[in-house]
């Protein structure tokens, strides 16, 4: 079946901590989180900004996570204070959190794949 596949990157700088972590990613630090998220969907829809259905998702929906904390995001927060406590801050479920979030923003049968970079040379993907 024909589909469009939208992809976008941002990044975000936050501090973390990972509980019970025998080694420095014990210690609250810092990182310039990257985020690329892909969205995939074979019908177009209205969104949020735009009552056409023109789009799988709009990319400002998508990049909710790059706004500052007090408005919603992610950016320039304690990410341990902020996410759920079901959610530790390893990359692999800050991925899932900025998923599931995202997921629940977009219409139903969109595919959503998150990717996370803590580090230039590390990534963590999330997947339906
Ligand atoms: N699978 C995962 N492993 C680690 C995660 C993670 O989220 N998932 N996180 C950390 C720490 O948060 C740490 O800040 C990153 O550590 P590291 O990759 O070692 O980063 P460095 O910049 O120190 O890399 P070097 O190559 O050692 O300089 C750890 N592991
Ligand atoms: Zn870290």
């Amino acid at each position: 079946m024909p589909r469009w596949t939208l992809s976008t990157e941002f990044h975000f700088s936050s501090a973390h901590c990972i509980r019970d972590y025998d080694g420095p990613c014990g210690r609250m630090h810092g990182h310039t989180y990257h985020v690329r998220i892909e969205a995939i969907a074979s019908e177009l829809s209205p969104s949020e900004y735009c009552p056409h259905p023109v789009m799988v998702a709009d990319f400002r929906t998508l990049r909710w996570a790059k706004k500052d904390v007090t408005k919603g995001g992610l950016d320039h927060c304690v990410l341990n204070e902020v996410m759920p406590p079901e959610y530790e801050t390893t990359a692999e479920m800050i991925a899932k959190y900025i998923h599931d979030k995202t997921k629940n923003m977009l219409p139903p049968g969109t595919q959503l794949k998150v990717a996370v970079s803590e580090t230039p040379n590390s990534w963590a993907t999330y997947e339906d």
